[in-house]
């Protein structure tokens, strides 16, 4: 996965429209959530979301994050209603967090940051592939979930247990028969509006979805993420920590909820 973009200094948030312009586009990703400016629409569906774990494939550190990939040849695994229409399907998982647990998040609500945010990516069946849907104004719905520092998280340290086979960049591992719906909160209120990825291309093509209940997660399972590496074996060893975008202008944009 070639991408000199990053998230340091030389190489992060403020220099990415360098390269990919449309970081100072009208609909980027993330934003500052405010509660008492998004509007109640009772047009609203549930999110309709049926994952299967047998399509769980892989984890892999690809130098940004870690994800969980999952297969998509099929409608095994897929996210419907809420606020899109038509059958989008599960690509992978992956998220973004701090150095420490006042930052991480990449969404944030009404200022507050939280120590991580997981996304869960889907893509718009309506399209032949992820790559394609990814160029599409409606071709992507991530769904956003905030973590929380307090109790440890059972289902999370599935995940985590795989880590020290991916502790560097560019290491992956077969990782089957894990349920991302275990990770979603027990509500499922969510706010809604049109944005872009978070990480270069920055592509304007997802419907985001942020549940508005956080998850948990325990100081010891935050410091397990933190010790991922941004760098590969035999390089100078960076620790894999404030890979988070800020929030970005709402440029006018609508935010609705999906709850009063
Ligand atoms: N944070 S997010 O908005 O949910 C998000 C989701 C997916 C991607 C993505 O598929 N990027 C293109 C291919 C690539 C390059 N490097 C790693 N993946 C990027 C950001
Ligand atoms: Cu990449
Ligand atoms: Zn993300």
């Amino acid at each position: 996965m070639a991408h000199g973009w990053g998230y340091a200094a030389n190489n992060g948030p403020d220099k990415w429209a360098d390269n990919f312009p449309i970081a100072n586009g009208p609909r980027q990703s993330p934003i500052d959530i405010v509660p008492g400016e998004a509007s109640f629409d009772g047009g609203l569906k549930a999110l309709k979301i049926k994952y299967d774990p047998s399509t769980c494939l892989e984890i892999l550190n690809n130098g940004h994050s870690f994800q969980v990939t999952f297969v998509d040849d099929s409608d095994s695994s897929t996210l419907t209603d809420g606020p899109i229409s038509g059958v989008y399907r599960l690509k992978q998982f992956h998220f973004h967090w701090g150095a420490s647990d006042d930052r991480g998040s990449e969404h944030t609500v009404a200022g507050t940051k939280y120590p991580a945010e997981l996304h869960l990516v889907h893509w718009n069946t309506k399209y032949a592939s992820f790559g394609e849907a990814a160029s599409q104004p409606d071709g992507l719905a991530v769904v956003g979930v905030f973590l929380k520092a307090g109790a440890d998280n059972a289902a999370l340290q599935k995940v985590l247990d795989a880590f020290n086979v991916i502790r560097n960049k560019g290491k992956q591992s077969s990782f089957a028969n894990f349920d991302p719906a275990t990770l979603l909160p027990g509500c499922l209120d969510y706010w809604t509006y049109d944005g872009s990825l978070t990480t270069p291309p920055l592509l304007e093509s997802v419907t985001w979805i942020v549940c508005k209940e956080p998850i948990s997660v325990s100081s010891a399972q935050m410091a397990k993420f933190r010790s991922l590496l941004f760098s590969a074996e035999g390089e100078a060893e960076c620790c894999m920590v404030d890979n988070y975008r800020p929030p970005q202008p709402l440029k006018g944009r609508p935010v609705r909820a999906s709850f009063k």
